[in-house]
């Protein structure tokens, strides 16, 4: 009798990025040097076995997605039936949480819990470190999809090292209400506004303060490179930010390449404060604690 399972289910986590330093075009990829923090907004994937050769995605997806070859998550798990050719085929179930193309990374993270869900179900020789590998063939943030928790990376954004980290964070996020915003249309504002960029690393201070655990020391030192490109584009995301620190956020910035914005609070009791009163102007708001484990096998 198989032991193998027949159905897996994956919650994986939104990031946001603590510190993102941006430098120069390297083939084609700017070089970054950033803090990734998992928050606790969750997409959901389950995996069940199917006929041989098959590879499809079910799913009440939202605007802007689709269930077609495009989709991160199929690019994931077609990479690793093309690698090791599994006898039996997968039908993939996504609940999205994550908001589409709003800076937290939400295609990366389907494509981790699909490289996670479907290396279990196929009953695959992998370990996690080749996971980390395919994550990064299929996009710069999925590495951090599966490893989670915080931690450095450089390079693309994929070249990963745990980051210490101390304490548990509030934060509140505010979707944008704009629609999302394209990464590479958010890179190329950048290249716009910073011709000659200098070689990007990351301030040991925000890497102690992550370590303090004192979540005054870290909104200090918050900070996104990418954020004055993402307001060029969507100017609004600038009284958002206002609004958030007029709520009583210790920091807020953009998240990644936005338009997500991201409010640091003192407490989860200041995050309710910031959350109800940002909610009573209009905003679309979630609050969320971090940090949070990677792509984890939850069924
Ligand atoms: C903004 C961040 O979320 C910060 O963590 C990431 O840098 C973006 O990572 P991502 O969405 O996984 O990006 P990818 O899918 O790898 O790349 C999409 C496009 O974004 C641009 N891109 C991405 C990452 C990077 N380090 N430099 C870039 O210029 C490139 O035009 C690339 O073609
Ligand atoms: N499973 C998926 N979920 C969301 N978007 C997907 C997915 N697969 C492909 N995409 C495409 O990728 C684009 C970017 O979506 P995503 O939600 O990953 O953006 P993001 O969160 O801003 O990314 P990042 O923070 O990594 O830059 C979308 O516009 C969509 O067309």
């Amino acid at each position: 009798m198989s032991m193998e399972p027949t159905m897996v289910k994956v919650r994986v986590p939104a990031k946001v990025n603590l510190g993102l330093a941006v430098g120069p075009v390297v083939s084609g990829y700017h070089q970054i040097a950033t803090v990734f923090q998992a928050v606790g907004l969750y997409d959901e994937l389950v995996a069940e076995l199917a006929e041989p050769g098959v590879c499809e995605l079910l799913g009440d997806l939202p605007d802007g997605v689709t269930v077609g070859e495009d989709n991160l998550a199929i690019r994931a798990a077609r990479l690793l039936m093309a690698r090791f050719e599994p006898t039996s085929g997968v039908r993939l179930r996504l609940r999205k949480r994550i908001p589409v193309a709003g800076g937290m990374a939400g295609g990366s993270a389907d494509a981790a819990a699909a490289l996670l869900a479907c290396s279990v179900l196929w009953d695959l020789d992998t370990d996690p470190d080749d996971l980390l590998m395919y994550g990064a063939q299929l996009g710069s943030d999925v590495p951090f999809a599966l490893m989670g928790g915080a931690a450095l990376g450089t390079d693309r954004g994929n070249r990963l090292a745990p980051a210490l980290s101390r304490g548990h964070y509030h934060w509140v996020l505010v979707f944008g209400a704009e629609g999302g915003l394209s990464t590479p249309e958010v890179y190329r504002r950048f290249d716009e506004l910073n011709p000659t960029p200098a070689s990007p690393s990351v301030p040991t201070d925000l890497l102690e303060a992550l370590t303090s655990g004192d979540p005054h020391a870290v909104a200090e030192q918050l900070f996104n490179d990418l954020q004055p490109a993402a307001i060029s584009l969507q100017p609004k995301l600038g009284e958002t930010l206002e609004a958030g620190r007029a709520a009583g956020a210790l920091a807020g910035i953009v998240s990644g390449s936005g338009p997500t914005t991201a409010f640091l609070a003192a407490s989860e009791s200041a995050a309710l404060d910031v959350a109800r009163q940002l909610k009573a102007e209009g905003h679309q708001v979630v609050r969320v604690q971090a940090p949070v484990a990677g792509a984890k096998i939850i069924g």
